[in-house]
């Protein structure tokens, strides 16, 4: 018989509903969900089961963070955090899937790339994992390969407007992909940002001598981005195919993404955490630490964020993700000193996502089951997880939090786990921290000891984009 453990007395959250409630796990699996204290708990207990007292808590499906870039190439460096190293800062935090990305370069393969992120996270994961495949170099042989990857269970598809010369694919390959997307049932991921247009407003600031991480900011006007949003959800409406957008910052943005919505397209978009509680004021930060805040899309003026807030609020932004793609401060930020376009892109933030969207339940933003619902349940059903991941219910796998509301800490460098060495949120005190994680039923953070081990984690298949089957 498999072994079975209750989690008691605690008040169970998921994006639909708020009960006093206990769980039973047997083996990897959620078994029963039981009225506190009805006859079936006490039975439980009584038979044996390991008890997990959660008296005082909440109990919480696992975080579902479905944009991260582990060990990403960029800018001649790669992100700090291997997979061991960033799904084991994940669990700390309560998250217990991530969805990378696999990276395909000019001249390789899909295969290629899925192979090697294969390599890099077997064997190497805490928690359970998925792959979304960037199409890098959408070639008709590249598009050919998509259908197969559907199959494996890697479902969704990434596209950059951005980045030219790296990532990018210009407004052709982009449609071609679509219409792919559109026949496979592959959900189409766009960094919408107009790559081209940046580049000539980043020559022009580095020749007028704007050159720290501030210009960054500037140069990645809003407009840029609403631009590309716009135009990206007119080439899926072409196509056909749904679309998601990455990493939305801008209010503008935002208002395309709500057009779209309104006129019945199968238009989604997340937001991250750094948008929400970051501005262009810490760019502006000096002796080059603003380079610490260099991500794309940028961060935004401080009263973008209200927007973005309230269409988490509304459903306009579906989703919050981390974009986490940590580079440290020392010997990689500072790759861009003398030129902020040569600073590695991208922050921080597997660890903290769901305590800074619990700060915001607490702070009157979002209630409890709308934390739940975006960090949790949507990105799920989103990405084809649910309801294996993203709630508590007979069945689904047993990753569940038991959270302590109450607990209040400070982020900071000198504490986190993530391998990199600054904290985007050093010194921000926030209230609320996972207490005991179980990933698959396996207990793998326990009242601040970290009790996991590479290679649980496992490939998660994952299945069509559950918001539109
Ligand atoms: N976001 C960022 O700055 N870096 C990671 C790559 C991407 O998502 O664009
Ligand atoms: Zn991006
Ligand atoms: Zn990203």
């Amino acid at each position: 018989m498999a072994e079975t453990t209750l989690i008691r007395g605690g008040l169970l959250v998921t994006a639909a509903e708020e009960t006093p409630a206990d769980v039973l796990i047997e083996g990897e699996r959620v078994a029963a969900v039981a009225a506190r204290g009805s006859e079936a708990a006490e039975a439980w207990a009584r038979g044996g089961a390991e008890v997990i007292d959660a008296e005082g808590h909440y109990v919480i499906p696992g975080g579902v963070d479905a944009h991260t870039h582990m060990e990403m190439p960029f800018g001649g460096t790669y992100a700090s955090d291997t997979f061991e190293t960033g799904t084991r800062a994940a669990a700390w935090g309560g998250t217990t899937t991530i969805v990378d990305f696999a990276v395909q370069r000019a001249g390789e393969s899909l295969r290629a790339s899925v192979d090697a992120w294969h390599a890099k996270a077997d064997g190497a994961c805490a928690i359970d994992y998925g792959f979304h495949a960037i199409v890098g170099d959408a070639v008709p042989d590249a598009l050919k390969e998509l259908d197969a990857l559907v199959d494996e269970g890697i479902t969704s598809f990434k596209m950059f407007m951005a980045y030219p010369g790296v990532f990018y694919s210009d407004d052709g390959r982009i449609l071609r992909t679509m219409q792919r997307a559109a026949a496979n049932g592959g959900l189409m991921m766009m960094h919408a940002e107009n790559g081209l247009a940046i580049d000539v407003l980043v020559e022009q600031a580095l020749a007028e001598g704007r050159t720290g991480p501030e210009a960054h900011g500037q140069v990645r006007r809003e407009l840029l981005e609403s631009e590309a949003v716009h135009r990206a959800v007119r080439l899926a409406q072409v196509a056909g195919a749904p679309l998601y957008i990455v990493h939305v910052s801008a209010g503008q943005a935002v208002e395309e993404i709500a057009r779209a919505r309104d006129d019945g397209l199968n238009v989604f978009a997340e937001t991250c955490p750094q948008y929400l509680y970051l501005s262009v004021d810490d760019l502006a930060r000096p002796d080059f630490e603003g380079a610490k805040y260099v991500c794309s899309t940028p961060l935004r003026p401080r009263e973008h964020q209200e927007m973005l807030w309230r269409a988490l609020r509304t459903g306009d932004l579906s989703v919050v993700s981390t974009d986490h793609c940590p580079f440290c401060f020392k010997g990689q930020k500072e790759l861009g000193l003398g030129d902020f376009s040569k600073i590695p892109n991208g922050m921080p933030g597997v660890e903290h996502r769901m305590d800074l969207l619990h700060q915001a339940v607490l702070d009157g933003r979002i209630s409890r089951r709308r934390w739940i619902e975006l960090a949790c349940a949507a990105p799920a059903r989103m990405f084809g997880l649910y309801p294996r991941k993203g709630t508590i219910a007979p069945g689904a796998d047993a990753d569940i939090v038991v959270y302590d509301p109450g607990a209040g800490h400070v982020l900071s460098a000198g504490t986190h786990h993530m391998n990199v060495d600054y904290s985007a949120y050093e010194g921000l005190h926030v209230t609320g921290e996972a207490r005991t994680v179980l990933s698959r039923g396996r207990v793998v953070v326990d009242r601040g000891a970290y009790t996991g081990v590479a290679g649980h984690g496992r490939f998660v298949r994952r299945g069509l984009c559950g918001e539109l089957i």
